[in-house]
């Protein structure tokens, strides 16, 4: 039984202090299993799964979720059985989430454009949906249906092709089959390729493919994706970034994280809820408040103490908030408040000020920003609309959440005709000569002289063909 005296979570001060942006950046709470950390754990299974494909799957399954699925692939007839078993409320409730997130990923498709530079002269810009991609759906701690909304609807949106999902097989199935609620909401999106894999081995599934080793399996379990994308704990995300280069990732959306940039016009019921919000994800999930008012402080700590004990998770939610990665940061003011929320880059970012607009206004780093008292974290995780996979660790410095831009290239296309060339061409030649690749000047001459190889006569034949 958790107690409230066992609720701790430290204090960071940095009021009175001047800090570098190094120090600044060394200061934030940080998980002491990181992407480095659980790199030597999760190369091993990378390195099985690509050699030994659904022979090593079955074992990891084993191994970690205690469960050897019969079936990789989950056959269709399941994922139609757990829908129509499906509780009507929590259908409702998928489908509602579906609605707002089809609607806002459906206003971001990019459109496609052309820029004329003069007559003869265009260059397009075409989005093309990436081919196939595998999308991770977390199902170890908790299960994740509305990952699989937040993956899948995007993707749909944006055009791509073929998709799979892997989430882990649950152990509670004689078969070794995922969650029902997962398989159901497939079933309402219409995704037929989902694989009862879990962890870092459905990453290396996705990334190298993987054979079959049962008769049920066929010769080839899964095809190559060309990108993954999906939530997870820290050993998915970290083999997310190992297999980075191969095939694309989406970003590192690894353990949970929540940052609540706050005043004293705050409500400490509110941001001690949030908080512990967030801290049931995972032991390794971060909470952290940064905030200029001592009192504000002092409440949320004492609700936080009240709270805990009395939420189910307790024990894990007390673990997150004295871990390293969680913390009360306490500032001189907003300002000081603002540099840190921007060097913490926080995945949840929510803004409890007076003035929250202005505050907004000068965030540069958070994966998602929540505005105000009634824009909580779990509205966002649910059913606002927008998408909750989302970067950790500080990855919001330079990556962003998952949309339907994740799925799409920005892809150039060249259209020039012979004079819109002919008014570059000699242009062309003497950048090409600079870079000594005199060859790539030829590839242009060659369109409007006689010899461009030979350079005596060149500059009278350029003149000629009415290249200077
Ligand atoms: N950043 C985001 O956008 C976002 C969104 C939703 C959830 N999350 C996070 O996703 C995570 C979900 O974690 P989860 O554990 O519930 O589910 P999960 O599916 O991510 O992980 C479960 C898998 O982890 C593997 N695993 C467990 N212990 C292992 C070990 N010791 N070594 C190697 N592999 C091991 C197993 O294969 C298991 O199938 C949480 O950390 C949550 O905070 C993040
Ligand atoms: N907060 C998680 C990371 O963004 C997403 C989630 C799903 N279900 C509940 N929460
Ligand atoms: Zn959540």
């Amino acid at each position: 039984m958790t107690k409230p005296e066992d609720i701790t979570i430290r204090t960071i001060d940095l009021r009175g202090q001047k800090l570098t942006r190094a120090e600044l950046l060394e200061a934030m709470p940080r998980a002491t299993m990181g992407v480095g950390e659980a790199t030597e754990l999760v190369k091993p299974i990378l390195e099985d799964v690509k050699a030994r494909g659904a022979a090593a799957l079955r074992d990891f399954a084993e191994k970690f979720d205690h469960v050897r699925p019969k079936n990789l692939r989950v056959p269709r007839e399941a994922m139609q059985k757990a829908l129509d078993n499906l509780d009507p409320k929590v259908r409702a409730a998928i489908e509602e989430s579906v609605r707002r997130c089809r609607k806002v990923s459906e206003s971001q498709v990019p459109q496609d454009f052309h820029t004329d530079l003069a007559p003869g002269a265009r260059v397009a810009e075409r989005w093309i949906p990436v081919q196939r991609v595998g999308l991770y759906v977390p199902g170890g701690k908790a299960v994740y249906p509305s990952s699989v909304i937040m993956n899948t609807v995007p993707a749909q949106a944006a055009g791509v092709e073929s998709l799979a999902i892997a989430t882990p097989p649950s152990k509670t199935d004689p078969d070794g089959l995922p969650a029902q609620s997962i398989l159901a909401t497939c079933a309402i999106l219409g995704v037929d390729e989902v694989y009862a894999v879990g962890g870092a081995q459905a990453i290396a599934m996705f990334a190298f493919g993987a054979k079959g080793s049962e008769p049920q399996d066929g010769e080839i379990l899964c095809e190559p994706v060309d990108k993954i994308t999906g939530p997870g704990n820290i050993f998915v995300a970290t083999a997310k970034h190992l297999v980075a280069g191969s095939v694309g990732i989406d970003a590192e959306a690894g353990p949970t994280e929540i940052a609540i940039l706050a005043d004293s016009t705050a409500d400490p019921r509110f941001v001690a809820a949030d908080l512990i919000g967030q801290a049931e994800h995972d032991e390794l999930a971060g909470s952290v408040l940064i905030t200029d008012s001592q009192e504000l402080a002092d409440a949320v700590r004492a609700e936080l103490q009240a709270r805990v004990p009395r939420t189910e998770h307790a024990e894990r939610i007390q673990k997150s908030l004295s871990g390293s990665q969680s913390g009360i940061i306490m500032t001189d003011g907003l300002d000081q408040s603002i540099d840190v929320a921007n060097a913490y880059a926080a995945e949840h970012l929510e803004i409890q000020t007076a003035d929250p607009d202005s505050t907004i206004a000068r965030i540069h780093n958070a994966g998602a920003i929540f505005r105000g008292p009634f824009s909580p974290v779990p509205l966002g995780d649910y059913m606002s609309g927008s998408n909750h996979v989302l970067p950790t660790g500080g990855t919001a410095r330079y990556a962003s959440g998952l949309g339907v831009h994740t799925f799409m290239k920005p892809v150039e296309v060249i259209e020039y005709d012979e004079n819109g060339l002919k008014e570059l061409a000699a242009r062309i030649n003497d950048f090409a000569v600079q870079e000594d690749l005199p060859g790539h000047g030829e590839c242009v001459l060659t369109r409007f002289v006689r010899d461009p190889y030979d350079k005596a006569t060149l500059e009278e034949q350029e003149q000629e063909a009415g290249l200077r």
